[in-house]
């Protein structure tokens, strides 16, 4: 095996960054690279990835930046294929651009997390919030591929680099209303009376000539402004005079106008890496020329409920020890508005060896799975009890009211993340904690939870050694009253929520009017 940096020396850009990482590809894998590069193939695919790469390293030529991104693809392909589909796509010859094209799409493989990641001390008994979240935070990395996507496909996935402006917005000086465009250095204080010459600037319909000083063209919006127009009147503050315009004077210079790139200027970063793609986003890109993106796969989560008790339907008939299962659906809607791919892996009983079954068959087919019930110790509690035997089990006792029991574990190398099983305790579980831990998974980095200060419309003494989440909801006046019954088994009070109340981990004694955080739902992705 040869190293790339030789291979591609000299080049001092890749010796170094490369050399870890690149050494095992194929001999000859990267034989026709530069050639290929000189050529210019796949340079549009690659332009904003390069872009970015100089950026941060001015000291890197565009060139250079290309070659190292078709290596690190060429390095991504061998990964994911083997060596020969590395060796085949940069295989000089007529079916190279393709193949090059196809290894810069192919899928990046990110290491795996370690099987010990979720490991509490020795003696560890209750774990504050805060601390439980930044163990979460050092356990995780992102784990799904990034891949070069086309922006009509790209809605809701998490940008993996920087996209960069191919073209400036807007790419030249324009005009900002429909009316009549001038040299400003020709008029002055007072009525101002313009000869207008023939023709007019519109969008679309560019202006070739020139407009000389003293004159006005008829100019509309989003025209480019010709040639001896650097200001623009406001058709409503004119009137035509035969064939000039009249208007009073003074206006100011660049009145009405937009300058080339106030926007965004060529080769600026309009979106960082890590950015969830948005209605908006998808204008700023196409504004800016941005045909692909390049973007980490979305994260599927897997849901499952255990429970002899639980009845996966509401259609179903239930007995009346059973219940029908409320975790599941709310927990597939909610990967779903964070804006992953829900997989319903349906109800298992509380049988050891189909949990098994259940959760082996997961993890071949998503990047991290949520659990509800039997996460605390109890004699039914076999979720627990089968990740321990695993041996990746960490049972977290969070001093968090409701959803004390967290379990979380790796079955075949995918994060579990076992939630209590009351409903309440569920979801504040999933908000506090697989709300940050999915969005770090999936390539967004990971998220704060995110809140206000109000004034409370309630009384409450609460204990010490423990943080507190009561369901809350904004009054009239924008006071945060909260539901009257802290049972974690109360679903209703969810629905009658419009968020959480957060009340820290020391003891508070809140009077109407004391200012408590509110964190409303829509805040925390639950729409
Ligand atoms: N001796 C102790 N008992 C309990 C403790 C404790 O520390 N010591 N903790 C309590 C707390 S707090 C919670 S929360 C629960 C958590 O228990 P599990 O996660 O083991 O959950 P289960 O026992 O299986 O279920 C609890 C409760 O939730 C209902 N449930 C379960 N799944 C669903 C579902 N999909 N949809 C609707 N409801 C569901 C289940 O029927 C139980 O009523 O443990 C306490 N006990
Ligand atoms: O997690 Mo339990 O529901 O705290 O009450």
């Amino acid at each position: 095996m040869e190293k790339l940096a030789d291979k591609i020396a000299p080049d001092p850009v890749l010796i170094g960054v490369e050399a870890g990482a690149h050494e095992e590809l194929p001999e000859g894998a990267l034989a026709g690279l530069r050639d290929a590069m000189i050529a210019e193939v796949s340079a549009d695919a690659l332009t904003p990835d390069a872009a970015a790469l100089c950026a941060a390293d001015p000291a890197m030529t565009v060139q250079q930046a290309k070659v190292r991104l078709l290596a690190e693809a060429l390095f991504n392909l061998q990964r994911a294929e083997g060596p020969e589909a590395a060796l085949q796509a940069a295989r000089p010859g007529a079916g190279q651009p393709m193949a090059l094209r196809a290894a810069l799409s192919a899928r990046t493989v990110p290491p795996r997390l370690k099987d010990d990641c979720f490991a509490m001390p020795q003696g560890v008994d209750w774990v504050p919030v805060d601390e439980a979240l930044d163990r979460l935070r050092a356990a995780l990395h992102p784990v799904k591929p990034a891949r070069l996507v086309p922006l009509d496909q790209a809605s809701g996935l998490i940008l993996s680099s920087d996209a960069i402006a191919r073209r400036s917005n807007p790419p030249r000086q324009n005009s900002a209303v429909d009316g009549y465009g001038f040299a400003h250095a020709a008029t002055g204080a007072g009525p101002q009376r313009l000869p207008l010459i023939e023709g007019r600037a519109a969008a679309g319909q560019p202006f070739d000539g020139a407009v000389p000083a003293g004159a006005a063209i008829r100019i509309l919006t989003g025209a480019i402004l010709p040639q001896g127009v650097d200001t623009v009147v406001l058709e409503e503050d004119t009137a035509l005079d035969g064939a000039a315009v009249v208007f009073d004077g003074p206006v100011k210079p660049f009145a009405n106008t937009r300058k080339a790139g106030e926007d965004v200027a060529e080769g600026e970063t309009a979106l960082s890496a890590g950015h969830r793609l948005r209605a908006p986003d998808l204008a700023l890109l196409s504004a800016l020329g941005v045909a692909e993106v390049r973007a980490f796969d979305r994260l599927r989560v897997g849901v499952l409920s255990t429970g002899d008790e639980i009845v996966a339907s509401p259609a179903d008939p239930a007995q009346l020890h059973q219940i029908w299962d409320a975790n599941r659906p709310m927990l597939l809607d909610l990967a779903r508005s964070w804006g992953y791919a829900p997989v319903d892996l349906g109800h298992v009983r509380d049988d050891p060896a189909e949990i098994e079954a259940r959760l082996t068959g997961a993890a071949a087919k998503v990047d991290v799975i949520l659990t509800s019930g039997g996460a605390s110790a109890g004699d039914e509690d076999h979720v627990s009890a089968l990740l321990r035997r695993k041996g990746t089990l960490s049972s977290w006792r969070i001093a968090l009211k409701p959803g004390r029991p967290l379990a979380l574990a790796l079955w075949d190398g995918v994060p579990v993340f076992g939630l209590p099983g009351n409903p309440v305790a569920a979801l504040v579980c999933a908000l506090v904690f697989a709300r940050p831990a999915f969005s770090l998974l999936a390539g967004g980095g990971w998220l704060e939870r995110p809140g206000f200060d109000v004034a409370a419309a309630f009384s409450k003494s609460k204990k010490p050694g423990r943080r507190e989440f009561l369901r809350a909801r904004l009054t009239p006046e924008g006071h945060a009253e909260v539901f009257r019954s802290e049972g974690s088994g109360r679903i209703s009070g969810l629905s009658w929520a419009e968020g959480l109340v957060e009340l820290p981990d020391e003891a508070v004694e809140i009077r109407p009017g004391d200012p408590v955080r509110f964190l409303p739902y829509p805040m925390l992705g639950l729409t």
